[in-house]
């Protein structure tokens, strides 16, 4: 894979083209150079990057792949107009962008628009090398400045020479959890409390698990196993060349394709052992989300939003309730826009949105990284989709920093919501041990 990626990028024939798309362009134009390859994706996560920042998304069951290698352009925000900031810088790469075909760029960000976390509270970023493989045909798409052409074909190559480690070794047993799940079960009473007192209807309170192993965790290794344990999530990872931020999220926050509008409104969770996902309290903490979404989406659409029956959605070894809503929307509305608009639902935050900013708020409630933030991917037009980032993991060297929430509403019961966290951390933890988790089934086979 590597001797065939490396020969593409060398040919003087890629020079030619790319001068050719260079030609009275301004320095700071990106040009993208797409060429076809003829490569199984299953190579790929072989290829992530030691020294420079990549980006992983993959639809596995829609036999879609894509992994960006190092940055062309990229621009950060944090703070209330963040994504505006992202939204405008886009617009300018957008403006100059000469290509040869589509070409793409990633973007995350955290829950928080102050989030305290080793990642860019949000950040845009054109992969300078992207890997794309859907229905079987893979491209490769070069993406640089103009200014930095002949720089970026002369190190492109060293940086795919410079791949992670793909083993790990089984992790440490895990400290004992009694006195913080007696402590979160707390919590959870004090949110019943509020919402019994009217103060809010819902609220999401996470949960935290680290853990550790004796060598550094292997991001490829856990993307693989969530491509194949996950195959109808999104599975997604940013890694900046020390830590990595991945998962597998079954919920879309938007998607835009020319002024066509979709929203899932997910909400309600059902795991092995648990109870009925028909009952009434799932059922309410999904039309929360539904009535926010319809509400938010409302004045970016013509028309009113149309919502879609609840159906079953299923995520690994989980299902939950999802209602599609789609819209047409305002010729001028972004994709930007339309984060701006969503973010939180309540699928994260809580309903009433601003009561339950306020309560996680003062009740300190941590996300790690972009967990519960955006995962996202925009094209060239200004179209994309954003996902929740949920159930996801901040690796670190040696530890991993776990983390998964779910909906109190009223008639929730601290234990069972205890349980669903632990299910949703629980399809993480299969992930992160692979090797045992292929051991043990292949013990019970
Ligand atoms: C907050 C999470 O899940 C959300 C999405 C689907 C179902 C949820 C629930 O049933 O509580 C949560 O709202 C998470 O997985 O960390």
């Amino acid at each position: 894979m590597i001797t065939s990626l490396l020969r593409q990028i060398s040919a003087p024939d890629t020079a030619k083209q790319f001068a050719a798309l260079a030609a009275g362009a301004p320095a700071s134009a990106p040009l993208s150079l797409r060429l076809d390859l003829s490569v199984p994706p299953s190579d790929w996560l072989h290829l992530l990057p030691t020294g420079q920042p990549w980006w992983y998304r993959a639809r596995p069951e829609h036999g879609e792949f894509r992994l960006g290698i190092g940055h062309a352009l990229h621009v950060e925000s944090a703070g209330s107009n963040r994504f505006a900031a992202l939204d405008g810088a886009f617009a300018g790469f957008r403006r100059d962008w000469r290509r040869n075909g589509p070409a793409l760029a990633f973007s995350g960000f955290a829950f928080a628009d102050d989030n305290a976390s080793p990642l860019p509270n949000a950040l845009l970023a054109i992969p300078a090398i992207l890997l794309e493989c859907r229905d079987g045909a893979c491209s490769v798409t070069l993406s640089t400045p103009a200014g930095r052409l002949v720089q970026a074909l002369a190190e492109w190559p060293s940086w795919l020479a410079h791949t992670a480690p793909r083993e790990m070794a089984d992790l440490r047993p895990g400290r004992p959890q009694a006195l913080a799940d007696r402590a979160w079960m707390a919590r959870v009473v004090a949110a019943l409390r509020d919402i019994g007192s009217g103060r809010l209807d819902k609220v999401v309170l996470t949960r935290c698990r680290r853990v550790e192993r004796d060598t550094p965790f292997a991001p490829a290794a856990i993307l693989a196993a969530l491509d194949v344990q996950q195959p109808g999530s999104v599975v997604y990872a940013y890694g900046n060349g020390r830590q990595t931020f991945l998962g597998a999220t079954p919920e879309r926050l938007v998607r835009k394709a020319g002024r066509q509008i979709h929203v899932d409104a997910l909400a309600g969770t059902a795991w092995p052992g648990s109870p009925a996902l028909a009952d009434d309290k799932n059922r309410h903490e999904q039309s929360l989300v539904i009535r926010a979404v319809v509400d938010a989406l409302a004045p970016w659409c013509d028309g009113l939003p149309q919502v879609g029956q609840p159906e079953e959605h299923p995520a690994g070894v989980l299902r939950h309730w999802r209602s599609r809503i789609s819209g047409i929307g305002h010729a001028d509305g972004s994709l930007f826009d339309l984060v701006r608009a969503l973010h939180p639902t309540p699928a994260v935050g809580g309903f009433p949105s601003a009561a339950a900013r306020d309560w996680l708020a003062a009740h300190d409630e941590r996300r790690h990284g972009w967990y519960s933030g955006g995962f996202g991917l925009l094209t060239a037009d200004g179209d994309g989709e954003f996902s929740v980032a949920l159930r996801s993991a901040l690796l670190d060297g040696n530890t991993a920093e776990l983390q998964a929430g779910a909906g109190i509403v009223a008639g929730s019961d601290p234990q069972q919501e205890l349980a669903e966290t632990e299910a949703k951390l629980g399809t993480l933890l299969a992930a992160l041990n692979p090797d045992r988790q292929i051991a043990r089934s292949s013990r019970q086979a």
